[in-house]
């Protein structure tokens, strides 16, 4: 399909998408949220595609939901329209790894997105925030609720509240983002991490996903038991009998997917 605001790239079993609103630091406006979401449902459905990396400019992730396209709208304009809700849903039900490789600002919106992915790898030139209060309202896809999730109250309370950017290493240490590599590698460094989820089962890496997203969901007994059972079902796939006696024979196991 072609795209107006994204850039996308299969390569082997790696689906790259890139965000591409330079001239607007890649505002999140409803044709880029939609065609995002429909890049991504694409890649989820397709045979070939393992593993997604979503990224941006050098300069800017995204720098949030595009302002001058909301600055006009009414509280019943949001309020019918469900603003933003299709895209965390559409984005929150995509089945396969999807890994945000963050340069630049990553504000509003666009925190909000890289957060929906699995995790984030950042180049040292990574700035996050929450800078909603300074427009008059606060975040509307996640800001006040996976960042407290991800940095607890005190963080999110300090970047929902002042609207200031945390820095790559600030963002590290908080728990935000799994790592951050000189801005120069971040597609290699994200390419790699992406190669390396797509050498295993499409299955096992579904089932991770589901059983890690528990943990914020549900509470620890249910799921605990989430987790086992999930993992005793994993007995009946062919990929737990191949990955097993691939250890045991010392090769690499290929895994099919069944
Ligand atoms: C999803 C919700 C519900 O949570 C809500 C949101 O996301 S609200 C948006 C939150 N984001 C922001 O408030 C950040 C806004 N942008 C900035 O503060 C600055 O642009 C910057 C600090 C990221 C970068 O500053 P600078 O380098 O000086 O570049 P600019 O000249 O400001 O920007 C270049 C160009 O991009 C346009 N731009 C930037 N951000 C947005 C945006 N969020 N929406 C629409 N347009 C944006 C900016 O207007 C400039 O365009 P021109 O004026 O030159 O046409």
């Amino acid at each position: 399909m072609a795209y107006e605001t994204i850039n996308v790239d299969t390569q082997d079993h790696v689906c790259l998408i890139k965000l591409n609103r330079p001239e607007a630091l890649n505002a999140l406006n409803s044709v880029l949220l939609g065609e995002l979401c429909a890049a991504l449902e694409e890649a989820d459905a397709s045979d070939k595609v393992r593993c997604i990396v979503l990224t941006g400019s050098e300069k800017a992730f995204a720098a949030g939901a595009d302002i001058k396209e909301m600055s006009e709208m009414s509280y019943v304009d949001v309020f019918t329209s469900n603003l933003f809700a299709d895209t965390n849903d559409r984005i929150s039900a995509i089945r396969k790894p999807i890994i945000a490789a963050v340069s630049g600002y990553a504000l509003g919106g666009g925190c909000e997105v890289a957060m929906m992915c699995d995790f984030i790898i950042a180049a040292e030139t990574a700035k996050f925030g929450q800078p909603e209060i300074n427009l008059g309202v606060i975040a509307g896809m996640g800001g006040t609720q996976r960042l407290t999730r991800f940095v607890g109250k005190s963080k999110s309370m300090d970047m929902n509240l002042t609207g200031r950017f945390m820095t790559a290493e600030e963002a590290e240490r908080a728990g935000l983002v799994s790592r951050v590599v000189p801005a120069k590698k971040l597609i290699e460094e994200a390419m790699a991490a992406a190669n390396k989820i797509a050498e295993k089962s499409v299955l096992t890496s579904i089932a991770a996903k589901e059983a890690v997203n528990r943990a914020y969901e549900l509470p620890l007994s249910e799921g605990m038991l989430f987790e086992r059972r999930v993992f005793h079902s994993m007995f009946a796939t062919e990929d737990q009998k191949e990955g097993m006696a691939a250890f045991l024979e010392k090769r690499e196991a290929q895994f099919r997917d069944k």
